[in-house]
């Protein structure tokens, strides 16, 4: 299973897209507390959220909790790195690292040792970033890719 990390996201509706993200690709989500949204949130669940899709998500009180409950390495998405995410090799079990909305991943938590690499999506010069949502999905997208997309899919 590969894992999608999110640290301290603040819009509800990015996470509901993810959780979403989860459930299509069997991927777990993970959301590093505090939250700026509740759960029940009507924006998160606009996404079309079910009892199926939430069963694909786990809330963490810390960034430790969240990086104890993956097992593989982690890698940094960040638009700040020189590595693009289509040249790592990805496996069963990596976790994919996604930062705040307004800010980015915070330097202390891409410093963590259990972070292997800091990867970056590409994009032309001179745009600030991609939206959270968007991110994870082309980071999962390639990543489930080269893990082979399961018969059946
Ligand atoms: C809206 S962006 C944060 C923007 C923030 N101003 C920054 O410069 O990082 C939210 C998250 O999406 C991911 N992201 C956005 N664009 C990216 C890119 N080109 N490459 C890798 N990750 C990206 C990162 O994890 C980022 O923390």
């Amino acid at each position: 299973m590969l894992h999608v990390i999110f640290y301290e996201p603040r819009i509800a509706g990015n996470t509901g897209n993810a959780i979403r993200l989860s459930a299509c690709t069997g991927s777990m989500l993970h959301l590093v507390e505090p939250l700026c949204f509740e759960m029940d949130d009507a924006k998160l669940r606009r996404a079309g959220l079910d009892y199926h899709d939430l069963a694909h998500v786990q809330v963490h009180p810390d960034y430790e909790s969240a990086l104890a409950a993956v097992p593989g390495r982690i890698w940094a998405f960040t638009g700040h790195a020189s590595k693009f995410h289509t040249q790592i090799e990805y496996a069963d079990g990596d976790g994919l690292l996604f930062g705040p909305e307004p800010t980015g991943l915070p330097e202390e938590a891409m410093a963590h040792p259990r972070v292997a690499e800091r990867v970056r999506i590409p994009m032309l010069p001179g745009v600030r970033s991609l939206n959270l949502a968007n991110s994870a999905s082309i980071g999962l997208y390639e990543a489930w890719r080269q893990l082979g997309f399961p018969e059946g899919v």
